[in-house]
């Protein structure tokens, strides 16, 4: 087969990770690899990975020495022509072009929502495999970057929580996920964070602040709220604001992470998944799958429908909720 490959949406830590392994798998199955720059904005102006010849092939040697990398060497971009008819329609021609039988796409549910629109209009395989920090996709127990921007989120906080506790103040820490708690919760328990607030769970102004007093009066020195960017309140600058009004009895400080958890060396995690899931995407695509996003759950790869992995919500466990308000105590 020849099979492309690009990074589309948000970067996240563990892209390369995944090239490699497509590249490495594909080759050594005897496959050639075409890789498209920017996600579906190289599908659309033809823009695709040169080697040093030259060449529209990405050789087991193109990928050397990037395990260890963020970011990703095939760039990452959010396409606005390819979601019009003659995107699209540029896209299967460019495809056609380099006579591209299998796509693989390393993305988030927005990825996948064109990958599905694709299908529709071109007869290659496609297969999405999951990157993005968010871990807000069905089909996988956990998503390629998501370990990594936890990392980068808990040393933040365990730094803050030095300074919060020598003044002894409160610190809103703000984390990406648009729609999804997984990051801020999950930073949350890791970093010992007295409160998340998520999308997922209403943010209850008053009965945060008369906790955060009982706390005080227990003798906690400093607090740690982890707010996700989607939370329905809104993000942490208007949290601080209302903390404030209702009459927190801690001192506030707000530190937004923002793009600096998209970025960095994946942890060990991050770069296993994402070779298992490269290579089993590879594997699966060669077999005949199509429309299908290689995922892992309990430690096996599964492939599931690609629709499912945008048109159904990921829940967060509702054991880890409950297991941070018991911690926060
Ligand atoms: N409904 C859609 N139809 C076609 N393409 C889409 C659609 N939604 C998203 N895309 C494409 O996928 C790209 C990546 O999606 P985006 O939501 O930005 O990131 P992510 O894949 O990380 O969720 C978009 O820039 C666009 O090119
Ligand atoms: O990089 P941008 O365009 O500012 O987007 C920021 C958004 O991208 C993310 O980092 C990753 O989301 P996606 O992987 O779905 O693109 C979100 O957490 C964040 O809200």
């Amino acid at each position: 087969m020849r099979i492309g490959v690009f990074c589309s949406g948000g970067d996240a830590p563990g892209m390369n990770a995944c090239v490699r392994s497509v590249v490495r798998g594909a080759t050594s199955a005897g496959h050639e690899v075409v890789g498209i720059n920017r996600g579906y904005q190289g599908l659309v102006d033809e823009n695709l990975f040169l080697d040093s010849l030259g060449e529209a092939k990405m050789s087991a040697r193109s990928v050397s020495n990037i395990i260890q990398r963020g970011g990703t060497i095939l760039r990452s971009a959010r396409c606005q022509a390819f979601q019009t008819e003659a995107g699209m329609q540029k896209a299967v021609e460019t495809l056609e072009k380099f006579k591209i039988d299998g796509l693989i796409a390393i993305g988030g549910n927005g990825t996948f929502r064109g990958l599905n629109e694709l299908v529709e209009r071109w007869d290659g395989r496609v297969i999405g495999v999951p990157g993005t920090i968010d871990n807000d996709l069905v089909g996988t127990d956990y998503t390629i970057g998501f370990s990594t921007a936890v990392q980068t989120a808990v040393d933040a906080i365990d730094k803050l929580r030095d300074t919060a506790e020598s003044h002894e103040r409160l610190f809103l820490v703000e984390v990406m996920g648009r729609h999804s708690g997984y990051l801020a919760l999950y930073t949350a328990l890791a970093a010992g964070a007295e409160v998340a607030c998520i999308p997922e769970t209403p943010t209850d102004i008053p009965g945060m602040v008369d906790h955060l007093h009982s706390l005080q009066q227990t003798g906690k020195k400093s607090i740690i709220v982890v707010v996700a960017e989607g939370d329905e309140l809104g993000g942490a600058l208007i949290l601080q604001d209302k903390l404030q009004k209702a009459k927190c009895s801690f001192a506030l400080r707000t530190v937004i992470l923002g793009h600096v958890q998209r970025g960095g060396s994946p942890t060990p995690d991050d770069r296993i998944l994402a070779t298992r899931l490269g290579d089993f995407a590879v594997r699966s695509i060669s077999e005949g799958a199509t429309a299908m996003m290689a995922g892992e759950i309990n430690h096996e790869c599964v492939l599931s429908p690609i629709k499912d992995s945008f048109s159904k919500r990921k829940e967060l466990p509702k054991e880890m909720i409950d297991l941070l308000d018991r911690m926060s105590k």
